[in-house]
């Protein structure tokens, strides 16, 4: 068994009691199941197994090293958005043949970095970053493997915050502008080598229509592309969204046959279904960019319930992860399942959950029904895998918390949890 599941009246993850791991190693504390992980990588491969693919994974969305080593392992490439990132490739013992680097504001150190590392490709977000990469490469003496990423203009309908392929978000070169840009580049810049083509059009996207609209309209610009500059890749980024509301219960089969096809999530399986037809005679490799969906529903923040306070109004359940740990309910209204560690009852209470943090925004569900889970209690958020631990923050000075990695019955810790002495290490 994989993820995350009550056996014996308590919370798993793969064979591993999450009570055990709360007590030895404290909370707040970030598990992670290898078996979900590799499942999710897995799953993914094989549903564009009809064409000439490599699954890219998004660093930025879990970037533990022991994350980056299983999948590269399983044979992953990586999309990377800062040096910092293909360090931690590097060190995990990716392939930097196998990155591309995406991101609209890359340093001169960053494109030296990666040049000198040998990356895939460059996915340049303007015609100002091309000419600086051709410009960086030409003083190295060496050729820059570039993409475009195009912006399609087509409505994600995911968060505002998440969405990326729309004219007005900063992303990306308007798909209007992107065979001019390619016919300059192709000119006069001779230190750039144009690889292919890339775009991402947002995160967390629950509806296949959002991907084929992109995937059609791009078709003919790629095609052409191909033909006149002879591109060889066509990324067509990440964004297949995951289950967040009952996040417990979907990890059942039982949960799925019992959803109406309207009801059902995008699967990873209907995301191949639907797209591998209209990519398989391009001609092109096509890179996949996922993040959240490998690793999201991967992993729990583990806390503990501190006190309850009833007020007049509300009843707040107060827990030792704050915002700094978890940002996703602050920052983009993100739902994350909230489970007892001891399986519970069938009482229910409306309650806040928050945080210590010294925010109002820090709360992780407002006048939710809930177990009623008592002070001392574990208490696990779900589906915090993916833009949990990456997004922590030091903020009122919480040192960071600790990871783990659960392979069937064996638990590592990953990251030591962060000590105040570290925390303040490199401050005069
Ligand atoms: C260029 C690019 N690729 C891939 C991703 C990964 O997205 P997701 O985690 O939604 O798959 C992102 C983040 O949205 C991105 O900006
Ligand atoms: N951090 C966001 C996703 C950002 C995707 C990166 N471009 C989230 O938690 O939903």
């Amino acid at each position: 068994m994989h993820g995350f599941a009550y056996k014996n009246g308590s919370l798993h993850c793969e064979d591993v009691d999450l009570q055990s791991l709360a007590d030895e190693h404290g909370t707040p504390l970030y598990v992670y199941s290898a078996g979900t992980l590799r499942d999710h990588y897995t799953r993914l491969d094989q549903a564009m197994a009809g064409v000439d693919h490599e699954v890219a994974y998004a660093v930025k969305a879990n970037s533990n090293l022991s994350v980056l080593r299983l999948l590269a392992g399983l044979g992953a490439g990586f999309d990377i958005v800062s040096g910092g990132e293909l360090f931690r490739v590097i060190k995990a013992g990716g392939d930097p043949a196998k990155c591309t680097f995406a991101g609209v504001g890359k340093t001169r150190g960053e494109i030296e970095y990666a040049l000198r590392q040998g990356i895939y490709s460059f996915n340049v977000e303007s015609e100002e970053e091309l000419r600086f990469l051709n410009q960086v490469a030409g003083d190295l003496g060496l050729t820059a493997p570039a993409a475009v990423r195009v912006n399609p203009n087509v409505d994600a309908k995911t968060h505002k915050y998440i969405s990326t392929g729309k004219s007005e978000n900063k992303f990306g070169v308007d798909f209007e502008l992107i065979e001019g840009l390619y016919a300059r580049a192709a000119a006069e810049l001779p230190h750039v080598k144009l690889r292919g083509l890339q775009m991402h059009i947002g995160s967390q996207l629950t509806s296949i229509q959002p991907f084929i609209e992109a995937v059609e309209k791009v078709t003919p610009l790629v095609l052409s592309l191909k033909e006149k500059h002879g591109i060889e890749f066509w990324s067509i980024g990440g964004g297949i969204g995951i289950v967040y509301h009952d996040s417990l219960a979907a990890g059942s089969v039982d949960w799925w046959d019992e959803k109406s096809e309207q009801e059902r999530p995008l699967t990873l399986s209907q995301y191949g279904q639907a797209l591998v037809p209209r990519l398989k005679d391009l001609g092109l490799k096509i890179l996949l960019e996922p993040g959240r969906a490998i690793a999201g529903n991967a992993g729990v923040l583990l806390t503990r319930c501190l006190f309850e306070k009833k007020g007049t109004a509300k009843t707040f359940k107060i827990v030792d992860a704050g915002m700094n740990d978890l940002i996703r309910p602050a920052l983009y209204e993100g739902h994350h399942e909230i489970v007892p560690v001891t399986e519970p009852g069938d009482t229910r209470v409306s309650v806040d959950v928050v945080g210590p943090i010294c925010e109002s925004g820090d709360f992780f569900c407002q006048n939710r029904e809930l177990p009623d889970f008592q002070p001392g209690e574990g208490v696990a958020l779900m589906s915090c895998g993916a833009y949990g631990f990456v997004m922590a923050s030091n903020y009122n000075t919480r040192p960071l918390p600790a990871e783990i990695l659960v392979d069937g019955a064996t638990a590592t810790v990953v990251r030591q949890r962060q000590t105040l002495d570290d925390l303040v290490a490199g401050e005069l």
